[in-house]
């Protein structure tokens, strides 16, 4: 019906076309032939579809009628032969409806619906021999059916003969069953057997059909599952066409952009070649121009060459020239040093008795004051109470209540002086006791003045005490070619008038002064320490240990040192190898308690105890210090311990430094003034002159040793203690 309606509709266009007369003509007999042509396909069509379904069920009935293998290929290859026809069929209906013309055209496309025509008339041709063509497949396809049924009509009389002749021998049997039965047994049982055979034949012929039957469901199941794979060998086939598309467009893209590339590469390298040559070019003039210039540098280098071969041998001259020059150099300035050192020695013995005589004119016992500034935290305004003198080192002003007190002392200390820059005025003074002189260098003042800053300093800024022992210990290591010499260090405490050994391992030992049993008349302190100094790092020793044993017998290190005198003990032993010449000297460094009254400030129980303990060993040192000023017979030396352990170092032959320190503030002011008054009181009194303590070798010993050390009774004040203990 489709195909029809087309073909009205491309009849309708081409009549719609057709302008001219002879075309309409021409056109409406083409129209009349393709609708007789169509109406023929139409008939054509109509029986072989009215015939197929004859012809199917003629071949499902010769299949059910027959089981034979040959009947059933030959039905196999009648049914795709009728799937092609099929087939065709549909193709042939498909391309008529695909060539129906469009359903709107104008007059003026006539060219086109010419060509369209004759298209049309191709198409028209070409349908007619497809049709012709199936006719005769059909004919054929006939033929083959006549045949088959021919076959089949041939196999079907065999058939029939064949049961007919099953049944003639079966009525045979059965009459020859009859005639055996009466005759005998064995013959009934052959005809049993017979019969068994004809029925299992029977169920064999059953069981082929139904063989047939399973193979025939199979058959179809194997067509339809060949349509399946078919299908999807399309959709394959698509795939793979669009995928070779895609393959073929990228390929091109590449194909594009690997010419775009080379392009681009071809075009770079033109330029860069361009620039290279261009390069050559200059490196070629560089070149021209250069060779000149490496003309000259090679023969700089062959003279050089020539310079660095002979180097050698013009090194060795000039190494043996200069040489000779050093060593003559050498002999002249160690001659030069040797003149230099025997200068240097005599300058030195010329100052130390320039200084031994100044001591000596000054009087024995000198007094400096050292002012300490105002620490962080002290508020109080130091300059009017304090002043200096910018002339006069020796000179201190204090106002007092309006009033301005002088002070003169042999030296003042401003607070900014340095601990380098006291130890430096008290030097020569410490190392007088390697000549033998008895020195003490005690400090005096209040509590918090800066007694123990000065003698003990701080680490960082160590004071006299541990600069007075390494200057002692770098002096004899010097003089260590000549001299045998021996320091010896003690440290004690005097507390409450008791005296304890700060580098003993007894700490809750109390130590007393005697008189040694050797007649000598001298003093010493049974059970105290004497640790023997033999290098740098004794010192450190030394201190620590006196620090720590002082703070373990106490809880408060600073309130205790307040209230205690601490002592530095240091001997200094000598012999000299080649003249037997012996000193022995001795250098004490005192920190004194603190000097303000406290008694007056009503103390009470352990704290009054101890100021009186102080007052009493500070008024015996005033008393003993007065003595010796008024030349008295009878100096107390024994009112304290203090002044009794001091005593070899106040007597005539001793040099003494007291520094008396001074507080800045003004809440001090009262406690200053007595300070400073007791300090000049004590700078007015002459110890007469100092004196050595040395000794000429008299015995035959060959190697003096310090246990052989007589010491020389003392000379100067008329004292009852003397010596060393
Ligand atoms: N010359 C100085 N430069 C800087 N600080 C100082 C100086 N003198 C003293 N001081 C500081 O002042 C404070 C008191 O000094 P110091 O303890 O030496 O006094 P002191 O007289 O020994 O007291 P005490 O009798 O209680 O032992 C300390 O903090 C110390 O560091």
């Amino acid at each position: 019906n489709h195909c029809v309606c087309v073909s009205v509709a491309g009849v309708r266009a081409v009549q719609r076309l057709a302008e001219p007369q002879e075309q309409q003509q021409h056109s409406n007999c083409l129209i009349q032939e393709g609708e007789q042509l169509i109406a023929a396909l139409r008939t054509q069509v109509g029986e072989l579809e009215e015939k197929l379904p004859d012809q199917t069920q003629e071949v499902e009935r010769l299949r059910s009628g027959v089981g034979a293998t040959d009947l059933e290929k030959h039905l196999e290859l009648l049914v795709v032969e009728n799937e092609r026809l099929k087939q065709e069929l549909k193709a042939c209906k498909t391309s008529l409806l695909q060539e129906a013309p469009p359903p709107a055209c104008t007059a003026t496309d006539c060219p086109h619906s010419q060509v369209r025509m004759g298209k049309i008339n191709q198409q028209l041709e070409e349908s007619k021999l497809h049709v012709g063509e199936m006719q005769r497949q059909l004919e054929e396809s006939k033929c083959q059916q006549g045949e088959v049924e021919q076959q089949l009509s041939v196999r079907l009389r065999d058939c029939e003969e064949e049961l007919a002749r099953q049944a003639a021998r079966t009525h045979q049997v059965k009459y020859v069953t009859e005639i055996v039965e009466v005759e005998s047994s064995g013959s009934q049982q052959a005809v049993t057997e017979a019969q068994a055979k004809s029925a299992a034949l029977q169920e064999q012929l059953s069981l082929q059909r139904q063989l047939l039957r399973e193979l025939e469901t199979q058959l179809h199941e194997s067509q339809r599952t060949s349509t399946q794979l078919r299908a999807q060998i399309l959709v394959y086939e698509g795939e793979m066409e669009r995928a070779q598309g895609q393959l073929e467009a990228e390929m091109q893209n590449l194909e594009e952009e690997k010419n775009r590339v080379i392009e681009e590469a071809f075009i770079r390298a033109e330029s860069e070649m361009k620039a290279v040559h261009e390069n050559l070019a200059g490196v070629r003039m560089n070149l021209l121009t250069l060779q000149p210039a490496l003309r000259t540098l090679t023969c700089d280098y062959n003279c050089l060459k020539r310079q660095v071969q002979d180097f050698p041998f013009m090194l060795e001259k000039a190494m043996t020239e200069a040489k000779q020059e050093i060593c003559q150099v050498i002999g002249e300035v160690s001659s030069a040093n040797q003149e230099l050192l025997r200068k240097y020695k005599r300058e030195m013995n010329l100052r130390k008795k320039c200084h031994n005589e100044l001591v000596r004119l000054k009087g024995n016992i000198r007094v400096f004051c050292r002012v300490r500034p105002v620490c962080r935290g002290e508020h109080d305004s130091a300059e009017n109470m304090v002043s200096f003198d910018p002339d006069d080192d020796a000179l201190l002003y204090l106002s007092n209540k309006g009033k301005l007190m002088t002070f003169e002392l042999d030296k003042v200390f401003h607070p900014q002086a340095t601990q380098e820059g006291v130890f430096q005025e008290v030097q020569s003074l410490v190392t007088s006791c390697i000549d033998g002189f008895n020195v003490c260098i005690f400090a005096y003042g209040q509590t918090g003045s800066g007694k123990t800053y000065t003698m003990e300093g701080v680490a960082k800024d160590p004071g006299i005490n541990q600069r007075a022992l390494r200057l002692l210990f770098s002096e004899v290591t010097e003089k260590a070619p000549d001299w045998d010499f021996k320091i010896t260090v003690s440290m004690v405490e005097i507390y409450n008038e008791t005296l304890r050994n700060l580098l003993g391992d007894n700490q809750g030992e109390k130590l007393d002064i005697k008189m040694n049993p050797d007649g000598s008349g001298q003093l010493y302190v049974p059970g105290l320490t004497e640790f023997t100094v033999q290098s740098p790092e004794d010192i450190n020793r030394v201190f620590e240990l006196g620090h720590m044993n002082r703070a373990t017998a106490c809880t408060n290190l600073n309130e205790h040192s307040s209230r205690s005198h601490a002592l530095l003990i240091i001997t200094v032993a000598g012999v000299n190898f080649s003249t037997g010449h012996r000193t022995q000297g001795k250098l004490n460094l005192v920190d004194l308690a603190g000097s303000e009254r406290i008694a007056k400030s009503g103390a009470e129980g352990s704290r009054l105890r101890e100021a009186q303990c102080i007052n009493k060993s500070l008024s015996a040192l005033g008393d003993v210090i007065n003595a010796l000023r008024s030349r008295h017979s009878h100096v107390p030396f024994r009112n304290s311990r203090l002044t009794y352990l001091l005593s070899d170092s106040l007597s005539g032959d001793s040099k003494t430094l007291m520094m008396v320190q001074v507080s800045p503030l003004v809440c001090n002011m009262s406690e200053s003034v007595c300070s400073l008054k007791f300090a000049q009181r004590v700078r007015t009194i002459e110890l007469g002159n100092a004196t050595r303590r040395q000794w000429e070798n008299s015995s035959t010993t060959s190697s003096p040793t310090h246990d052989s050390i007589v010491l020389a009774p003392s000379s100067g004040q008329n004292m009852d203690m003397s010596g060393v203990f």
